[in-house]
């Protein structure tokens, strides 16, 4: 994309989410297939890369979580390692970027920059890390150290995280593998730098094993949601992954977080907000909710209702009728029944119980009902051009700069939106007909990451001597 076009061309930027464990996914549709085989990524990553979408990606848990002591019945789909996936994506991609979560709570930078770049080397300069801090001690548990660390804790790392993984891909200079003694496997001497990255979180002092990536830094993506998520993303990110979907709540995040980039030395093209949404089509605006409806059902079953009530009320709730009037025992607030991600998702349980019994009462929802109410997924609902039509709207407007699409089956779930939204989007000049770059990062318009001048510093190292290129 030229530069004209990053300040004029509201091209909508697309991702195509592979389904995690949630109840996005219909699993009772025939048509949904293995969360685990490489047939479902390779289907849906070819499927984007056909729709000329900049990147597939990959959520995280790291943890299966529980309800009532129970493993959640959802997660028994289970959620391969993102990186060995991506890898093998690369191999039957050429153009799609490649985008995996990976925590900065429980990670090292060390490893982590070193597989991020080898994933960029091996795809081409596809690669692109979503930063998460992650939220919870049930899921520190699974790691050597366990325990967890507050909220500002996880925001402090996850910045120094980042500074020591970009002195990582930053040690190598760009040249330090061309031909420059006659003698191949050598890096130019002096052509590889120290890293030395010291803080209250790390001790770090050796070297990246690892050429720079060929995107310089792989593209970096933030989800964070508070003003602390919101200044990393800021200060750090390259994309950020929102769930504030919708027209209104668009506008308003995405006004506020291009408003903290210039406090950074950045401007508005440097970042780029890409919500999640999923969206139901039909040939008709009448079909199309029908089927909408339909699938919310199929979402939301009558034991995952219950459960979802579960984690608000803090009580066994299995002997309510879920096509029955809303609980009106009263939440128990002292105890937490869901442990892992979606135990983070309520912050003030006893608003949100409060909440969801007015609305019941007032408009007479049964419990389930309520949950296919309160936990709409539903972002675009329409016939193509009309669905079309809303996500230019939406660009345009700057509520967001594109969107990550999150399909309810799995893998054959962005096949409609393909075939029939995607030639909408082409014929408006709103979407590629073609890859125009070589890089994720040239695909999705940013700006280059030349590596830094290290000027007077560039001296040979040692005596001379070609430093020799890490071996196996
Ligand atoms: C849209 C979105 C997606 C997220 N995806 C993941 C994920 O896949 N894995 C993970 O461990 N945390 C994920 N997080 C959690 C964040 O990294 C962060 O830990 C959490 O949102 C708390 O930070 P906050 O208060 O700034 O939002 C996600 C958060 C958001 C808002």
């Amino acid at each position: 994309m030229s530069a004209s076009d990053r300040r004029t061309g509201r091209r909508i930027r697309l991702a195509a989410h592979f389904p995690g464990v949630n109840n996005t996914t219909v699993w009772a549709d025939p048509r949904s297939h293995s969360q685990i085989g490489f047939g479902s990524f390779a289907h849906l990553a070819r499927t984007a890369e056909r729709g000329g979408f900049d990147y597939l990606f990959l959520a995280e848990g790291l943890r299966l979580r529980e309800h009532r002591g129970r493993i959640h019945d959802l997660d028994v789909m289970g959620r391969p390692d993102t990186l060995t996936v991506l890898a093998a994506l690369s191999a039957v991609t050429e153009h799609l970027g490649l985008a995996g979560t990976l925590s900065a709570t429980y990670n090292e930078p060390y490893e982590i920059s070193r597989q991020i770049a080898t994933l960029d080397h091996l795809s081409g300069g596809r690669a692109a890390w979503n930063v998460v801090t992650s939220s919870d001690a049930f899921t520190g548990e699974n790691f050597r150290r366990g325990g967890y660390l507050d909220h500002a804790d996880r925001y402090e790392r996850a910045e120094s995280f980042l500074r020591a993984a970009r002195a990582f891909w930053d040690s190598w200079d760009t040249d330090a593998l061309s031909p420059h003694t006659g003698t191949r496997g050598t890096a130019r001497p002096g052509a590889v730098h120290p890293v030395s990255h010291r803080d209250r979180f790390f001790d770090i002092a050796g070297n990246a094993t690892v050429p720079r990536p060929p995107q310089g830094h792989p593209v970096i993506i933030q989800a964070g949601d508070s003003p602390r998520g919101r200044d990393l993303a800021a200060a750090q990110a390259d994309v950020v992954f929102s769930r504030h979907g919708g027209l209104e709540e668009g506008r308003e995040f995405y006004a506020d977080v291009k408003a903290r980039l210039p406090a950074h030395g950045r401007d508005e093209d440097d970042l780029l907000i890409m919500p999640a949404a999923t969206l139901v089509l039909g040939d008709t605006e009448e079909e199309a909710a029908e089927r909408a409806r339909h699938i919310r059902y199929q979402q939301v079953s009558g034991a995952t209702a219950i459960q979802f009530v579960e984690q608000v009320w803090g009580r066994d709730l299995s002997d309510h009728d879920p096509e029955g009037p809303f609980p009106t025992v009263e939440p128990d607030l002292d105890t937490v029944v869901t442990q892992g991600k979606a135990a983070a998702r309520f912050h003030d349980r006893a608003a949100k119980a409060r909440e969801w019994r007015d609305l019941a009462e007032a408009e007479g929802l049964s419990l389930r009902e309520l949950v296919v109410r309160v936990s709409a997924r539903q972002t675009f609902v329409g016939t193509p051009r009309t669905v079309a039509d809303t996500l230019v709207e939406h660009v345009e407007t700057r509520a967001c700069d594109g969107f990550v699409l999150v399909p309810h089956l799995t893998p054959g779930g962005l096949d409609e939106f393909v075939d029939r939204v995607v030639p909408l989007l082409r014929e408006r000049g709103a979407l590629r007909t073609e890859y125009e770059g070589a890089t994720l990062r040239e695909n999705l318009g940013l700006r280059p990451r030349p590596a830094p001048d290290r000027g007077a510093t560039r001296e040979p190292s040692g005596a001379g001597e070609p430093t020799p290129v890490p071996g196996p």
